[in-house]
């Protein structure tokens, strides 16, 4: 049975949970599952610590995890992203007090405190900075306040929290994050993996396109299709109607709408949308 490391709770966990249920996996009922059995599919899912889960995988205890792109590099585990799934954003910078610090390296000789040491350190390092990093288990914003450090580096997504402890980013990001799938850095890829993974792709291409249908007079179809190019090539199949055709194709649901006004604009009428369930490509 393959193994997989899904958050246990955190940023993430929600929305990994919704994205297995989606991809047709049996999802723990109770918050407080530690595994739960998908027997149908073979599927063994273990609930942990986000930070934890790089650990176990790159061990080889468990095949594969989910858990943030900057959770694993700050590991430093023998574990690889196979696949970026979509959720879980954010951006990973270096903050300081309002007016007080411009560039990383005004941080040379000073302290910064962070819940992701690897990342800081290997960062600081490439920058050639040489500083003090305080490793936090978690709100580290308040750590300049409370006289512990002179700047954070921490995860960013609304800024909100930076801007309710009076703090500004300064300098480049460091990186981006997002939820990722990984796998064991060496090693045979696990039995069954191709199969997981082709089911979260589905529900990634059901969450980024739609199916847009519509009816079109047989000399605008050229114009039409290079609109809706889709991701291998659209239907073109006859009508009852003389000189028309219907076209349907998958198009990238944020440029949906966009699309209909210019099919309309080439004479498409009768132009549906239809969100995609499930699919394999
Ligand atoms: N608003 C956010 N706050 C925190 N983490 C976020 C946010 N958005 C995305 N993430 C991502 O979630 C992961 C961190 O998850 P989480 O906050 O659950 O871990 P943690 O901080 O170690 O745990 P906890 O906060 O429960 O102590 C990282 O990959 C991070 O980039
Ligand atoms: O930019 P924002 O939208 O405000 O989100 C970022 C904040 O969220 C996370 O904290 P979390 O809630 O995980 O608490 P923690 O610091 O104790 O981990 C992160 O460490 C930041 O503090
Ligand atoms: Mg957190």
């Amino acid at each position: 049975m393959l193994k997989v490391a899904v958050p246990n709770k955190g940023a993430l966990s929600e929305a990994a949970a919704l994205m297995l249920g989606e991809a047709g996996y049996r999802q723990r009922r109770n918050a407080k599952d530690l595994v739960t059995v998908d027997a149908d599919n073979q599927v063994e899912f273990f609930y942990l610590r986000p930070r934890d889960i790089a650990i176990y995988v790159g061990e080889g205890t468990l095949d594969v995890g989910i858990t943030g792109r900057d959770l694993l590099l700050d590991s430093g585990a023998k574990a690889d992203e196979a696949m970026a799934l979509g959720f879980g954003e954010s951006t990973f910078r270096f903050a300081a007090p309002a007016g007080t610090l411009s560039s990383e390296r005004e941080l040379a000789g000073r302290r910064i405190a962070t819940s992701y040491p690897g990342i800081v350190r290997a960062h600081l390092s490439t920058l050639g900075v040489e500083a003090d990093v305080v490793r936090l288990d978690g709100a580290v914003e308040t750590s300049i306040r409370l006289g512990v450090a002179d700047a954070i580096a921490d995860v960013v997504e609304t800024g909100t929290t930076l801007r309710q402890a009076g703090l500004e980013v300064f300098g480049d990001p460091i990186l981006s994050s997002e939820a990722v799938v990984i796998t064991r850095h060496e090693g045979d890829e696990p039995e069954g993996f191709a199969v997981f993974r082709r089911r979260l792709e589905s529900v990634l291409v059901a969450r980024t396109y739609v199916m847009m249908d519509y009816d079109i007079r047989v000399d605008r179809v050229e114009e039409a299709v290079r609109l809706t190019p889709g991701i291998e090539s659209p239907t073109v199949s006859p009508l009852h109607r003389e000189g028309w055709v219907a076209v349907r194709s998958m198009v990238p649901r944020d440029t949906a709408q966009r699309v209909m006004d210019d099919l309309y604009a080439i004479g498409a009428r009768g132009i549906l949308v239809t969100d995609i369930l499930s699919c394999r490509i």
